[in-house]
């Protein structure tokens, strides 16, 4: 059974006009999610953490923010269970091979298709809980490719949340241009798996260029500036992106696909 989310919103620290925490969906049993940016990437991880049980997961952490990452997990008393990622990055390191190393029970997670190394692969359609096993806190896995073929899309039911990784960004979405990218399954994936949640859940996306943190599903139906298009539009949009590369794809690629353990120099 779902309780009714009650919305709580708790800015923490503001850098450089982005806050760089922030307690997003509270509910009155005590979980929460808290977003975390880094800045060189424009990255968004999030500690999604279960009240009842004080244990938590962690998505899409960044290997040179760990030490932050681990320092309030223990301030705030919570248990990391799980390093989830969305994808095999390709602008960043992961911090789940780190958070592992540092915190004693953590396992790494990621979709079987994306071929990476972990300790758990998930796959379309399976839940990730933590806390207690009937009414602990629940992660559904959707399988939204196109930004990768790998990538995961996890649902938050009972916090009417979306953390849609490099899939739905805000008035956007991941580009499709390497690492098996394509554009129609990215339209389809976004409008069967996505677009189909009730619409007032909301989208926490991988990352943000332009200083927004969050939206709903509403809005990005609504609003976004390319999914809102025709498949045939889309595809044109996409194909005419031309972004330059991201700085570290040629180190984040293959760290990622081990799961951000560096080789030693
Ligand atoms: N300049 C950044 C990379 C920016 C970029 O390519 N972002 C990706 C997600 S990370 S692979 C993307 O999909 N962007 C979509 C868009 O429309 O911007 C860097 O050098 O790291």
């Amino acid at each position: 059974m779902f309780t009714r989310p009650s919305g709580c919103f708790l800015k923490t620290f503001i850098a450089h006009g982005r806050c760089l925490s922030e307690t997003k969906r509270a509910l009155s049993n005590g979980s929460f999610v808290r977003q975390l940016f880094e800045q060189i990437t424009s990255t968004y991880t999030y500690i999604i953490a279960d009240g009842k049980s004080r244990e938590a997961v962690i998505i899409d952490p960044v290997i040179t923010t760990v030490a932050r990452d681990a320092q309030l997990l223990k301030q705030l008393g919570l248990r990391l269970r799980y390093a989830i990622n969305t994808h095999v990055h390709a602008d960043h390191i992961t911090g789940s091979g780190k958070l592992k190393a540092l915190i004693p029970g953590c396992q790494s997670v990621i979709s079987k298709v994306s071929g990476a190394k972990a300790d758990v692969f998930i796959e379309d359609g399976d839940v990730i809980t933590i806390g207690d096993k009937k009414d602990g806190l629940a992660l559904e896995c959707r399988s939204t490719p196109g930004h990768t073929n790998g990538c995961m899309t996890y649902v938050w039911h009972e916090g009417a949340s979306v953390f849609t990784g490099d899939c739905v960004l805000i008035r956007g979405c991941g580009r499709t241009d390497f690492q098996q990218g394509d554009s129609n399954k990215m339209y389809k994936a976004v409008h069967e798996r996505i677009f189909t949640l009730p619409d007032n859940f909301i989208v926490y996306p991988g990352h943000d260029y332009t200083g927004q943190t969050s939206s709903t599903i509403a809005e990005e139906k609504n609003f976004n500036t390319r999914l809102t298009k025709s498949r045939e539009e889309f595809n044109r949009i996409m194909k005419e992106l031309k972004l330059s590369y991201p700085l570290q794809i040629d180190k984040a690629v293959p760290a990622n696909m081990i799961c951000g353990i560096l080789p030693e120099p």
